[in-house]
């Protein structure tokens, strides 16, 4: 099969989203999910005139038309507590911050601004306004009002505004159950002590830690380069999980079974091999018009570079996330890449003085050294139609540090 663009690549997967329905979830729970509900006010916000400050609360009236300075303090009222009238304008009550203002009180003086002695609160020489200090009922959103809609991330802002509607029980997007297989009779597992011409595995892991932000909890396993065992693993896979997330063997090695023990299943190709650097055998395919199996060239920046360039997209894509804009950032240096593919440059992310996001592309020893993917940001997207791009040019990032 030819190699296909990145752009046609991105199309393809883009084709083959899913639905997986929705589920509610504690909202303890919830951060990292996509809302598959519209959350609404159950009340006003804020719910009652509520005083911004600690200090008295007065009628606008006597200091304004009455020229009076001094009140009688009637009462102090902390949060929480049943609102306290007055009953003559000359009086006042000492409100805490929080607390509602009963309707014969509609200004609230700061204690910084006042002095308080013998039972009277005397106002300093300052103007006052009439409704000052008060953050009126349902001004932010009325009881009925929308929150927040669906289809949005649930950040930790969100969790909150949640909780303070009383939404105990968030309905979320269900996540997909996730395997990640690695593959490759050089890797061990991270406890295990490798020969000198071994490896620890990292890439499971990786992806692992990179699914977690959406609340996916994935299993990691790992085959040999056996072909009848990664063939009964796969097997076992498509039978238990909606994503196969597989690392490795899917170049032209002579134990790089993978495509064909896929094909062997019946799982469906639907391309392998993508004109990119990192990540050029990439192999991609769905079983049953179900399961969808990305096959991640096995060097670590290879997956890596795939994971967020195509895998994420298409998580979110199938979670009906809001799907944010393209990023950009302004190219730092002139580079050379004279091949005829797309090439994926890691770059460290600033905001110079002007605001603007600018990209330091970082040197690198090819997909096999992931040891800079911690001191950079971003993949910088540099088309294969250019073989020179210029300092000062801009291009798509696709960040993964930020
Ligand atoms: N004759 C050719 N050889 C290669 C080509 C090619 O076009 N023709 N492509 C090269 C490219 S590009 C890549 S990328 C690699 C990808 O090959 P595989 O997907 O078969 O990956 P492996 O050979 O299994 O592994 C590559 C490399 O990555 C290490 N690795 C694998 N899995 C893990 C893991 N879980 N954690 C850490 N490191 C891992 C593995 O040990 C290898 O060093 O093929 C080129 N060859
Ligand atoms: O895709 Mo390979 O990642 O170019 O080394």
């Amino acid at each position: 099969m030819e190699l296909i663009t990145v752009e046609r690549a991105e199309q393809i997967i883009q084709s083959q989203t899913r639905d997986y329905g929705t589920i509610r979830v504690p909202y303890e729970h919830s951060l990292g999910r996509v809302l598959a509900e519209k959350l609404v006010a159950d009340r006003d916000l804020p719910p009652f005139n509520r005083a911004t400050v600690d200090g008295i609360a007065i009628a606008y009236r006597a200091y304004k038309e009455d020229g009076l300075r001094s009140f009688t303090v009637n009462a102090i009222q902390a949060a929480g507590e049943t609102p306290l009238a007055i009953s003559s304008t000359n009086e006042c009550i000492e409100i805490m911050t929080g607390a509602a203002l009963d309707s014969s009180l509609d200004t609230v003086v700061r204690y910084e601004d006042i002095v308080v002695a013998n039972g009277t609160a005397t106002v300093n020489d300052i103007e006052i306004k009439q409704g000052q200090n008060i953050h009126l009922q349902g001004k932010d959103k009325k009881e009925g009002d929308v929150v927040a809609d669906a289809c949005r991330l649930i950040t930790p802002a969100l969790v909150g505004l949640a909780a303070s509607v009383g939404k105990t029980d968030l309905l979320v997007k269900r996540l997909p159950k996730v395997a990640i297989v690695t593959t490759g009779d050089e890797l061990v597992g991270v406890e295990e002590n490798p020969t000198p011409y071994q490896l620890r595995r990292s890439n499971d892991v990786t992806i692992q830690s990179v699914l977690t932000r959406y609340g996916i909890q994935a299993d990691r396993l790992h085959v040999n380069d056996d072909y009848d065992t990664m063939k009964g693993t796969f097997q076992r896979c498509l039978q238990s999980y909606d994503v196969l997330l597989l690392t490795g063997g899917v170049s032209m090695g002579k134990f790089d079974y993978i495509p064909q023990v896929l094909e062997h299943l019946g799982v469906k190709k639907l391309f392998h091999k993508v004109r990119q650097r990192p990540g050029k055998p990439f192999w991609f395919g769905t079983y049953q018009d179900q399961q969808v199996i990305f096959a991640f060239p096995g060097n670590p920046v290879s997956v890596f570079m795939c994971l967020h360039r195509y895998f994420l997209p298409w998580l979110e894509r199938s979670l009906d996330v809001k799907i944010s804009s393209p990023q950009y950032a302004v190219l730092q240096h002139d580079m050379d890449f004279s091949y005829p593919l797309h090439y994926f440059a890691q770059v460290k992310l600033e905001v110079d003085h002007q605001g603007t996001v600018t990209a330091q592309p970082v040197e690198s020893n090819g997909s096999g050294d992931f040891s800079n993917l911690i001191y950079t940001d971003a993949f910088m997207e540099l088309p294969l139609e250019k073989n020179k791009f210029k300092k000062g040019e801009v291009y798509k990032i696709w960040p993964y540090n930020v």
